[in-house]
């Protein structure tokens, strides 16, 4: 008998080779293969062991129909799946297979079984390999669904709008056919929560568990609760395990970002600065014109920095800290879009315009009390006012202040029947009446002394004028009344033409016959004067700001400048920050009448201050100010707008050839400087020297002050061409080199017709000098020495140029000259010497005089001839 085959056994039993070979091999057969060879007893046995085993394939056949059954339900949700496709189709040929043969025998069964088994595993294989692809690809779609999702919740798009039908969307995406899977891209687009958990509970119907798991942390992620790892079942393993895992992760990163965003959160208030960013431009820009862009910026609540960007923009280059002018600024609000409006100032710097407003304020003034009346005695010369001043000084403040020493600061008061009464000591000269009209102006009533032996005369009929201007009544006192040629009834009807009429004739003036000399009817006098201030109510407010006129100034060594002042309305206290006319300063000291210190001025009280910084000029304003601050720069400012209104009005005239310049430059005005020790010179000289006329070419004096000729009167003088008179004062060192570099000519006088006769000859091109003074050299006292019959030995040191034995020599102090005379004796060391050079010391006494001080500057000069030019 031919051998049989092991393939040809197994396709007779309808079995798998390999199933027949392993059974072979069990029983003991040598084969390898399906081609191994067996006998017909072998082949016999093998065949009654696989009938033997018959239970065992009908086993097996119910497990391949339960595998059929995995097979169909993996088959439904894998539709697109060839390989799964084919295994069906053979799946069926078997099955028709099996339909078609329903005769087959037993063993055809077993071998079809055979067949199953290693298929249904090989479709588990394939559908576990398969459920691990889809797994890596629904994450991935999941991941950028989601990304999808999220991008268009923040840029929605018109053409992208899902459709509330899950269906529709399937139908849509192209993709969205081929797989379950698939459906999650689309489903994911929705932009509702809502939508997504709906789809969610759809997918977790048909999807594996694999997807859900996938979805929790997505559904966590919109709903932001941070709870996306207790959506899984509780003890769910292996691949859910895994997203869990990895959920948990994730949930940890969202659960630390938004930690960082709350704290990011909470520190934005903190950054406060850039709120100024957010603030309102203001409506209207009220500026002021030289701000800057940080001025600018507070007000239009920007940053300096974008205002510089915009005027750069504007074509502007700036910076922070330039000053703008009015049209940037109303460029840069009109870039803004806002209205630009200039700040008005106020000029605080007008003080008389503040001193009429406190004048009229204390009018209204709930706070009003009496004040003593303010007189000044004025009268023709010698009619007597010096003889009525000095006895009023005498009896009535003398015998009435215990102790009292009157001092001389231009004013004082009387006292009778403990009522006050200040008089101003003004002077009666011509020469002086300019400031007569002043005091006009800061007194009440005007004592008209008139002499009873000499009648109305024309000083008196200035005076009249005078007061008439200033609206002042007049008390007529017909002084003299002791001389024998006493004639009052005459004076009376004099004046009468001036309508000055007494009572008795139906008139108002008060008349008064006296005798400053003897003292009769002084009282009299006094008496009417305040029944004349009770007539006019004289009133002040004492608790208000005060206000007063500078009487008299001047400088003192030591002390600086000194101002009389007469206190008008307010007190002035110690320590008050004051302007005075173009000064300023602080109230350092204030003395009254009497010599004392006070440390306050009532309403028409007179005092001497110092803190100045500065010679004020009579009938100066004074007002208090509130702080030291602004009454500095209001004082400074003051002090330049007279600067330059000084030089603005002067005219350019040059001195050096006065005659020849006036002729052929056809000029009306000669300008001078002029510089003198006290107030009383400059007004006297300014006066007498305004007067000079030589063929309608008058003088002009472009500035007048008190003290040393300084480097600012050289300037003005430089500027205009004017020259400079200095009288009874010396130019400074500097003031005096400037003076020589500009060519300046400064005239120094010691008495006021030499000074009148050179500037009126020079006027009248006959000037022409026989000598000339020459300053030879410049000493500073270092020491002095008293000793007894000589006097005060000086030694000294030569500063520049020499000094001789026969030298004229001034004394200097604080650029006044205290003293000029002569020089008496001149030494080196104990040598009598004739003349001593620049760098040496020298031992001078002065010709009658003693009181040289240490620091003292000492000129010394020669006359020389100087010839005609
Ligand atoms: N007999 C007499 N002489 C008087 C009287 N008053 C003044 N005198 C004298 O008149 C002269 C001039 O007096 P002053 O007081 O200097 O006159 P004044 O008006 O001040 O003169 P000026 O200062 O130059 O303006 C002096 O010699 C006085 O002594 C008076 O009542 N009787």
């Amino acid at each position: 008998m031919a051998k049989e085959r092991i393939y040809e056994v197994a396709k007779e039993l309808g079995i798998d080779n390999k199933v027949v070979v392993d059974k072979a091999k069990d029983l003991g057969f040598d084969v390898t293969n399906h081609m191994s060879s067996l006998e017909d007893s072998q082949v016999n046995q093998l065949k009654s062991s696989f009938q033997n085993s018959a239970p065992a394939n009908k086993k097996q056949e119910k497990s391949s129909k339960k595998n059929n059954k995995i097979k169909i339900s993996v088959s439904s949700i894998r539709k697109n799946e060839k390989k799964s496709e084919n295994d069906n189709q053979k799946h069926k040929k078997n099955n028709n297979r099996r339909r078609n043969n329903r005769n087959h025998d037993h063993a055809q069964r077993n071998e079809r079984n055979h067949e199953q088994k290693p298929a249904a595993r090989d479709l588990l294989k394939q559908f576990k390999q398969k459920q691990r692809a889809e797994e890596s690809t629904l994450n991935k779609q999941a991941q950028k669904a989601k990304k999808e999702y999220h991008e268009q919740l923040k840029h929605p798009r018109k053409d992208n709008k899902p459709t509330n039908n899950p269906k529709k969307n399937i139908k849509e995406s192209p993709k969205a056919e081929k797989t379950e899977t698939k459906v999650i891209g689309p489903k994911i687009l929705k932009p509702s929560p809502a939508r997504l958990k709906k789809n969610q509970s759809s997918i977790k119907k048909e999807i594996p568990k694999v997807a859900l798991s996938n979805e929790a942390p997505k559904e966590n992620n919109n709903r932001g609760n941070g709870h996306g790892r207790n959506t899984g079942k509780p003890g769910r393993k292996g691949k859910n395990q895994f997203f869990n895992n990895h959920n948990e992760h994730s949930d940890r990163q969202e659960r630390r970002r938004r930690k960082n965003k709350k704290r990011q959160h909470e520190q934005v208030p903190k950054k406060q600065p850039t709120q100024r960013k957010e603030r309102p431009l203001p409506d209207v820009l009220v500026y002021e014109e030289g701000m800057n862009a940080q001025d600018l910026g507070k007000l239009l609540h920007r940053e300096p920095a974008e205002l510089v960007k915009k005027l750069f923009m504007l074509g502007v280059m700036t910076n922070q800290n330039q000053s703008l002018d009015k049209d940037t600024i109303e460029l840069l609000a009109a870039e803004y879009g806002i209205e630009a409006k200039q700040k008005v100032h106020e000029d605080i710097s007008d003080i008389d315009k503040l001193y009429d407003k406190r004048m009229e304020a204390s009018k209204k003034s709930d706070h009003q009390v009496k004040r003593p009346p303010v007189v000044t005695i004025m009268g023709h010369v010698d009619h007597g006012k010096t003889t009525l001043l000095d006895r009023l000084r005498h009896t009535h403040v003398s015998a009435h202040e215990a102790g009292g020493i009157t001092q001389k600061i231009g004013a004082y008061q009387v006292r009778l029947d403990d009522r006050l009464i200040t008089f101003l000591d003004t002077p009666g000269h011509a020469a002086f009446s300019n400031m007569r009209a002043r005091g006009a102006e800061i007194t009440d009533i005007v004592v008209l002394v008139v002499a009873a032996d000499d009648g109305v005369m024309p000083q008196t009929i200035e005076a009249i004028d005078h007061a008439k201007s200033a609206g002042v009544p007049i008390i007529v006192a017909i002084n003299k009344m002791d001389v024998p040629g006493a004639n009052p009834q005459h004076v009376t009807e004099q004046l009468m033409k001036y309508n000055l009429i007494p009572e008795d004739y139906g008139g108002d003036t008060i008349y008064v016959n006296i005798s400053a000399k003897t003292g009769e009817n002084v009282d009299d006098l006094l008496q009417m004067i305040l029944l004349q201030s009770d007539v006019m109510e004289l009133q002040a407010d004492p608790k208000q700001m005060a206000i007063g006129t500078v009487i008299e100034a001047r400088l003192s060594r030591g002390r600086g400048p000194v101002a009389d002042l007469l206190i008008q309305q307010g007190t002035l206290n110690v320590g008050d920050p004051i302007v005075v006319g173009n000064t300023f300063g602080r109230v350092r000291t204030m003395t009254n009448d009497r010599g004392r210190q006070v440390k306050k001025a009532t309403p028409s009280m007179p005092v001497e201050i110092t803190g100045l910084n500065s010679v004020p000029e009579s009938a100066d304003k004074l007002v208090e100010f509130e702080d030291e601050k602004t009454a500095r720069s209001v004082g400074e400012s003051r002090a330049q707008q007279a600067l330059q209104k000084s030089r603005e009005n002067v005219q350019h005239v040059t001195l050096d050839n006065l005659f020849d310049t006036m002729k052929k430059e056809n000029m009306k005005e000669v300008d001078i400087v002029l510089k003198a020790d006290v107030q009383g010179s400059v007004e006297a000289l300014q006066q007498s020297l305004e007067k000079i006329n030589v063929e309608g070419v008058r003088v002009n004096i472009i500035h007048s002050g008190v003290g040393a000729i300084n480097e600012s009167d050289v300037t003005l003088a430089g500027a205009s061409n004017a020259f400079i008179i200095g009288f009874n004062v010396r130019p400074t060192a500097t003031a005096k080199s400037q003076a020589e570099t500009d060519g300046v000519d400064i005239r120094l006088y010691s008495i006021i017709y030499k000074a009148i006769d050179d500037v009126t000859a020079a006027m009248k091109g006959m000037l022409e000098p026989t000598y000339e003074e020459k300053v030879t050299g410049n000493l500073t006292v270092r020491e002095t020495w008293k000793v007894s019959k000589v006097g005060t030995i000086a030694g000294a040191f030569v500063d520049s140029g020499y000094v001789t034995r026969d030298s004229g020599i001034r004394v200097i102090r604080d650029g006044v000259v205290v003293y000029d005379g002569k020089v008496a004796s001149l030494k080196r060391f104990q040598d009598d010497v004739k003349q001593v050079k620049q760098g040496f010391d020298c031992g001078l006494t002065i010709e009658n005089y003693n009181d040289i001080k240490i620091d003292d500057q000492l000129e010394a000069y020669e006359m020389q001839e100087v010839k005609p030019q």
